[in-house]
């Protein structure tokens, strides 16, 4: 790993969370076990809300049940997903839902590596556009972003995308969707993550790419071959 990452100053930097701002720890040791214990309540109780209609459909579709389907069955087919930390879009929209009021109740303060912050601050104070692309739904990310440990960080950041509004991660039309949203060039955009996956996807559309690796979060072993990697956000030199 080299010290510093050297990059000509792009337009728009397009950051991870998950193992990239935040510990993967955190959300699966904090995040999830608050959603899962709410999934039955926002189901019923707000079972009107347009995205949850939407995520109950998606929940049937995804998970081969009936039109009839119970919310037990809706939960067990939600909690399966979590066991095996699947990214499922609708999981993610009743999660985002859920979060948002436990971060709007103050029962949740989100989690940021030491370093994050204080870069993101640095690379919005240089003028360079900051974007958000995680699995967790845009509802999430605004919570997040909304309640860090230093307050609300949302004015810092120009939109959010998630699998929704853009697509799977993996997937080289995902970042041509939001290049296209952004209006940047692609090769003036740095995409920041800890999945080798996700930056393969982001190079063949064109953008820059940055592999974060944190010692002892969830993919640090298996690398990001492939892509300038960096520990820590204070190693990116935008010049
Ligand atoms: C604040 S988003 C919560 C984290 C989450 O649920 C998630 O799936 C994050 O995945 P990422 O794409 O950021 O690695
Ligand atoms: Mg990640």
């Amino acid at each position: 790993m080299s010290d510093t990452v050297s990059i000509e100053k792009p337009t728009a930097v397009v950051l991870d969370i998950e193992g990239t701002t935040s510990s993967t720890w955190f959300v699966h040791e904090t995040l999830y076990p608050y959603s899962r214990s709410r999934f039955a309540e926002v189901l019923d109780e707000r079972a009107d809300h347009p995205d949850v209609a939407r995520a109950r459909g998606q929940i049937i579709e995804q998970g081969g049940l009936g039109a009839d389907a119970t919310t037990e069955q809706l939960v067990a087919t939600l909690n399966g997903w979590l066991d095996a930390d699947e990214k499922r879009t609708p999981l993610k929209t009743l999660q985002g839902l859920i979060w948002a009021d436990g971060f709007a109740s103050g029962d949740l303060t989100s989690h940021f590596f030491d370093d994050a912050i204080p870069a993101i601050r640095r690379w919005h104070d240089a003028g360079i556009d900051l974007y958000i692309f995680s699995s967790g739904s845009v509802a999430a990310q605004r919570s997040w972003f909304g309640h860090t440990p230093e307050g609300d960080l949302l004015p810092l950041i120009s939109a959010h995308f998630d699998t929704e509004n853009a697509g799977p991660k993996r997937e080289a039309r995902s970042y041509r969707a939001i290049a296209e949203q952004i209006g940047a060039e692609p090769e003036r955009i740095v995409f920041l993550s800890d999945l080798a996956a996700e930056l393969d996807a982001a190079q063949e559309a064109g953008w820059r790419t940055v592999g974060v690796r944190r010692k002892g979060d969830q993919h640090y072993d298996a690398g990001v071959a492939g892509h300038p990697e960096i520990a820590s956000f204070a190693q990116v030199a935008f010049q």
